[in-house]
C-alpha cells in the first residue's frame, strides 16, 4: 500500500549501531525523507545489543545525517521516526515484545503490515534471524514482507547455498533482497541504457566490431579495520564473485525483451552460465593474484597486507586480482573480458574500457601513422560519464589524422547530484522493484566460478607476495596476462573524463 504514490513501511534494521547503517543506510533513507519520496507512514526500529534509549539512538541518527542536512527541523522530523530496541539476535525470548513493538508502529503510522527487514549484520547471524523472524510470528503480516541481506552471501558455493537455504525457510525468493551497492551506481545502471538505447552502439556490441572489453576496479584504500574478515575472503570473494561479476554480465547480456526484473535477471544468468569453466591447472593461464606490500600513497607511506592489523604474517590472501574471461557464446566467442580489482592501489578508479577492433584498412598508412583504437569508456566512479574515443583530420594541410574525444559527464548537467548507490537500492526495495539486486541464480554461478579458482589458490601458497607496492599499479604478471594475447591495459589515469 502506498500514501500518495509513496511507499510505506516499517523497516527493521539489525545491526542498527554498526558502521553500515550509520554510514550508509540513516543518511540514504534522509535523503529520501528530503526529496519526499518517503510518505510521512514510515517508521524505523534499530536493533543492535547494547543498551539505548529511543532518544540516544535518534541523537546517533542526528549525528549519522548532520552533513547530510542543514534543515535542524526536518532533521528532528525525520529521527522522530526512529525506535530502538535492544536485542541478541541469538536470543529467541527477545524476539516476542520485539513484535508487540512492531505491532504497535505498525498501528500508530498506519503501516499496512508492511515489513522490511534490513540485516545489517555479520553474515554468520543472517540464518538465525530469518528463522526467528518466522517462528516468532514477525513475518505474519498482512502487507509485504521483504528481506535485505547484506553480502557476503556466503563464503563459497556450499556455504551460500545453506544460508539460502535457511533464508528461504522464511521469505520467498521473491521477497529477498540480496544487495550488491555496484547494482545501485549510477553509471552501472546507465550500461543496460547506453547499450540498448543507442543505434551506433548495439550493432557493434560483438565479438565482429569489439577487440576486448576491460573491468576495472582499483582503490586507494587497504583492508583498514576488515582484517578478520578480509583475510578469509580475499579480493577474489570480496570484489570478483559479486561487483566484478555483476559488471561482466551487464556488459554481455542480450537485450532483454523486457525491461523487468525477470528478463534482465534471465539474461544476466545466462552470461554467467556462458562464463568458460577452468579446470584447475588452467588457473594460472586466466587468472593473477597479487598482495601489496609497503608504498606510499597520496604522499603517505603505508604498511605492506601482512602488517595490517588482524593479518597473519604470513599470509596467502590475495589483495589484487587480474583476469580474462571468455564468455563462450556467438556474440562474444574470441573476446576476452579483462577484469582487474585491488586494494592500495595508485588511484581510485572504477572505469570500463570497450576497445574496438582496427579498421580493415589504415587508409592512413603513408604518414606512416597508427591510428588509435577507438574506445569507448565508461567512467563509474569517481568521476561518472562516458567518453568515446575517434580519430579526426589534424587541422591544417596534411590529411594526418589525431585521437579526439567525446565527452559525457554526469557532473557536467545542471541539477544532477546524482544519489548514492544505497538511496537507489533502499527506495527501489521500498516499490518492490528487485531488478538491482542479485538472484540466487546470479549468486549460484558466481559462486560455481570463482570456486574453482579459490580452491587453487588456496591449495597452492603465493612463493612472490608481497608482489606489488602499495601506490602502484599492481603486480607485473597483470600486465604479462594481456601482453599474451597482443593488448596492455588502457591507462585509468589518462581516460578520465575530466582529462579530456
Ligand atoms: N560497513 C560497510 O561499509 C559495509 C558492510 N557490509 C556488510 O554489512 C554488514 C554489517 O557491517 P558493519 O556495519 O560494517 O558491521 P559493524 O561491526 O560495524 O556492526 C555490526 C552490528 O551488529 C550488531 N550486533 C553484533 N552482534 C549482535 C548480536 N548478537 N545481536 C544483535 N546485534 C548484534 C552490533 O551492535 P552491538 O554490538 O550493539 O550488538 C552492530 O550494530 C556485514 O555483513 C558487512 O559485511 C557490506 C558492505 C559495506
Ligand atoms: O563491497 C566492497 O566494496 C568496496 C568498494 O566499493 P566502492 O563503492 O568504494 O568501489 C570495497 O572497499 C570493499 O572491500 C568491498 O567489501
Amino acid at each position: 500500500m502506498k500514501q500518495n504514490g509513496k511507499p510505506t513501511a516499517l523497516i527493521m534494521i539489525f545491526g542498527a549501531t554498526g558502521d553500515l547503517a550509520n554510514r550508509k543506510l540513516f543518511p540514504s533513507l534522509y535523503k529520501l525523507f528530503e526529496k519526499d519520496k518517503l510518505s510521512e507512514q514510515f517508521a524505523v526500529i534499530g536493533i543492535a545489543r547494547r543498551p539505548l534509549t529511543n532518544d540516544e539512538f535518534q541523537n546517533n541518527v542526528r549525528k549519522s545525517i548532520q552533513s547530510a542536512s542543514k534543515d535542524d527541523n526536518r532533521v528532528d522530523e525525520f529521527a522522530s521516526h526512529f525506535y530502538y530496541h535492544s536485542l541478541d539476535v541469538t536470543d529467541s525470548d527477545s524476539y516476542v515484545s520485539l513484535k508487540k513493538l512492531a505491532g504497535e508502529l505498525d498501528e500508530h503510522y498506519q503501516l499496512d503490515g508492511n515489513r522490511i527487514f534490513y540485516l545489517a549484520m555479520a553474515p554468520e547471524f543472517f540464518g538465525t534471524i530469518a528463522l526467528h523472524l518466522k517462528e516468532d510470528g514477525l513475518t505474519d503480516v498482512n502487507g509485504f514482507k521483504r528481506l535485505v541481506i547484506e553480502k557476503p552471501f556466503g563464503h563459497d558455493l556450499e556455504s551460500a547455498k545453506e544460508l539460502n537455504n535457511q533464508i528461504r525457510t522464511a521469505f520467498s525468493e521473491d521477497e529477498i533482497y540480496r544487495i550488491d551497492h555496484y547494482l545501485g551506481k549510477e553509471m552501472v545502471q546507465n550500461i543496460e541504457v547506453i547499450r540498448f538505447a543507442n543505434a551506433i552502439f548495439e550493432p557493434l556490441w560483438n565479438n565482429r566490431f569489439i577487440s576486448n572489453i576491460q573491468v576495472t576496479s582499483s582503490e586507494i584504500l587497504g583492508v583498514e579495520e576488515r582484517g578478520r574478515y578480509y583475510e578469509k575472503s580475499g579480493a577474489l570473494r570480496d570484489m570478483v564473485q559479486n561487483h566484478m561479476l555483476q559488471m561482466v554480465a551487464l556488459l554481455a547480456m542480450e537485450p532483454p525483451i523486457r525491461l523487468n526484473t525477470e528478463e534482465i535477471r534471465s539474461e544476466k544468468v545466462k552470461v554467467l552460465r556462458a562464463l568458460r569453466p577452468m579446470e584447475g591447472d588452467e588457473v594460472e593461464q586466466y587468472f593473477v593474484r597479487g598482495q601489496y606490500g609497503s608504498g606510499t600513497v597520496s604522499g603517505e607511506d603505508v604498511p605492506a597486507y601482512r602488517n595490517e592489523v588482524m593479518v597473519s604474517e604470513e599470509s596467502n590472501t590475495e589483495t589484487y586480482v587480474a583476469g580474462k574471461l571468455m564468455i563462450d557464446n556467438f556474440r562474444w566467442a574470441g573476446v576476452p573480458i579483462y577484469i582487474r580489482t585491488g586494494k592500495r592501489m595508485e588511484t581510485k578508479s572504477t572505469k570500463i574500457v570497450i576497445q574496438f577492433k582496427d579498421i580493415p584498412m589504415n587508409l592512413y598508412y603513408r604518414t606512416e601513422q597508427t591510428l588509435n583504437p577507438n574506445l569507448l569508456v565508461i567512467h563509474i566512479q569517481p568521476e561518472e560519464g562516458i567518453t568515446l574515443h575517434l580519430n579526426a583530420k589534424k587541422a591544417g594541410q596534411s590529411m594526418e589524422a589525431t585521437p579526439v574525444k567525446l565527452n559525457f559527464a554526469n557532473k557536467g548537467i545542471d541539477g544532477i547530484n546524482t544519489p548514492e548507490a544505497y538511496e537507489k537500492l533502499l527506495f527501489d526495495c521500498m516499490r518492490g522493484d528487485a531488478t538491482n539486486f542479485t538472484h540466487w541464480d546470479e549468486v549460484a554461478l558466481s559462486w560455481g566460478f570463482v570456486d574453482k579458482i579459490s580452491e587453487v589458490w588456496e591449495n597452492s601458497k603465493a612463493k612472490n607476495f608481497p608482489n606489488y607496492a602499495s601506490g602502484s599499479v599492481g603486480p607485473k604478471e597483470a600486465d604479462e596476462l594481456l601482453e599474451r594475447d597482443g593488448f596492455f591495459w588502457w591507462p585509468v589515469t589518462n581516460l578520465d573524463v575530466d582529462n579530456c
